[in-house]
């Protein structure tokens, strides 16, 4: 094995992997030059991508593994890097389960019924959302259009941490990229809900109403026949897996009407499910090994990963950069609204005795001001009372119950980023990665914050 945490070019050097070995690096967040790695011969995948040969693939704050099927050579040139060799990986049992998934969805094809969903399950860093990615890719190779569905607010792979979301993969994902704005390349546009936090545990009434609503579009995706025989795999959040989350997990899999969890390397939770769900139920539950090479990511690498994404979204990746759009927008055009929490008087000035009640799924008004800068705000399809609707009939005032149904219900367009605001003139200065006024519609404040440097 070889570490090195010099953050400049390295010589260009070979590695010669046998059938069935891996090429493991790690590339850290803040590394100045990117990651270089071509394939120069032979053939290899990342995570089930397969690289083409003589292409320079570049990476930066990722933790990944070149997988070879029936042997290769790679060039590496690395500024910052740990790589080695990893000559024992679980990828035969992966394609064993990959191969499983698509004699279901060929009976699906066959019976004109819907193919597998699937959930993947497991602790913290056990190698779900790699896992989640191979079984894609593999499917997506083959033609099928499966639905990728991530009830993993951690990263918010299809939009911003934050967010959970499903979209239909038509094409293997590039392995260069993260799930995120590429997908929409890859597939449809993903259609992503706002829960405001990275974990389900925080407001759980929320997630669990996001998660049934999300649920609701998968299965009218699944309605066509092309996408219901390629079924759904769905990624889940570690909390799962975590005392206390056990129960979010059984509802989720009920939510989710899953007929095959995968559970990585985690023996108990394994033996938890077999148990809750018996002998006789249409839920196959399935251990998998847990890859060697899967990495613990520390708390400080995945607040950076979550920056980098925030960032991303806004400038764009190392394959397609973009310019945000900026513009004034003053307080008294837009509506912004938070969950539970917003104009809430402080604990010290409640009544003695009496209790914060904690509404979940209530929103309540977020005055503009100060609060709100540095403040990445979801955009909601939910309309302004009185805006237009698609027929043009203004749209009407609601209660707030009413309100707090609307925005639980409708999913997010994008994100804008509050970079100034100016209070005494009432302004504020936002950065949108789209051109053009904001629409009529609410903004959502969750708990991401981020600094444009
Ligand atoms: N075989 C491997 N070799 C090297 N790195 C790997 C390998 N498999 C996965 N990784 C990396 O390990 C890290 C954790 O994997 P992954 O994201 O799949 O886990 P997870 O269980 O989904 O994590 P969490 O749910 O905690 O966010 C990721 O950076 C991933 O790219």
């Amino acid at each position: 094995m070889q570490a090195s945490q010099a953050d400049t070019e390295a010589e260009p050097r070979d590695w010669h992997l046998e059938p069935g070995q891996e090429f493991r690096f790690e590339v850290d967040p803040g590394a100045k030059n990117k990651a270089c790695l071509v394939l120069k011969n032979g053939r290899a995948e990342i995570f089930g991508s397969e690289l083409a040969v003589g292409v320079e693939y570049r990476f930066t704050g990722r933790k990944l593994a070149v997988f070879t099927w029936h042997g290769c050579v790679l060039q590496i040139s690395f500024s910052f890097y740990i790589e080695y060799i990893g000559f024992e990986t679980p990828m035969q049992s992966f394609l064993s389960a990959h191969m499983a998934l698509e004699q279901m969805r060929d009976h699906a094809v066959r019976t004109a019924t819907q193919g597998p969903r699937v959930l993947i399950v497991g602790q913290a860093d056990s190698g779900k959302t790699s896992l989640a990615k191979i079984l894609i890719n593999y499917a997506a190779k083959l033609s099928r259009r499966p639905l990728f569905v991530d009830i993993d607010p951690s990263q918010g792979s299809m939009s911003l941490p934050g967010t959970v979301g499903a979209m239909v993969i038509s094409r293997p994902i590039s392995c260069e990229e993260e799930f995120g704005a590429p997908l929409t390349v890859m597939g449809t546009a993903p259609i992503v809900f706002y829960h405001g936090h990275t974990s389900p545990l925080e407001k759980p009434k929320l997630y669990d109403s996001i998660i049934k609503k999300l649920i609701q579009v998968v299965d009218k995706k699944l309605e066509s026949p092309d996408h219901g025989s390629s079924g759904i795999i769905v990624d889940t959040p570690s909390q799962f897996a975590e005392p206390g989350g056990f129960e979010q997990l059984t509802e989720a899999i009920k939510a989710i009407k899953a007929n095959v969890v995968f559970v990585i390397g985690y023996e108990r939770l394994y033996s938890d499910l077999l148990r809750h769900f018996g002998a006789q139920s249409p839920v196959s539950v399935l251990k998998l090994n847990k890859s060697g090479g899967v990495v613990t990511r520390d708390k400080d690498f995945r607040r950076k990963l979550q920056m980098q994404r925030v960032k991303e979204y806004f400038y764009g990746s190392m394959r397609s950069e973009m310019t945000p759009f900026s513009q004034t927008v003053s307080f008294s055009d837009i509506a912004v609204r938070r969950v539970g929490e917003g104009l809430l008087a402080p604990s010290s000035a409640l009544p003695l005795g009496a209790e914060r009640k904690e509404h979940d799924t209530k929103f309540v008004k977020v005055e503009p001001g100060d609060i709100l800068l540095h403040s990445v705000l979801a955009v909601s399809h939910a309309l302004l009372p009185g805006a237009p609707d698609a027929s043009g009939t203004p749209t009407k005032i609601y209660t707030p119950d009413e309100e707090s149904q609307v925005l639980l219900e409708s999913n997010v367009a994008g994100f804008i980023y509050i970079s100034e605001v100016e209070d005494y003139k009432r302004k504020m200065t936002v950065l949108s990665p789209t051109p053009g006024r904001l629409p009529k519609t609410f903004l959502i404040m969750g708990a991401l914050k981020w600094m444009d440097m």
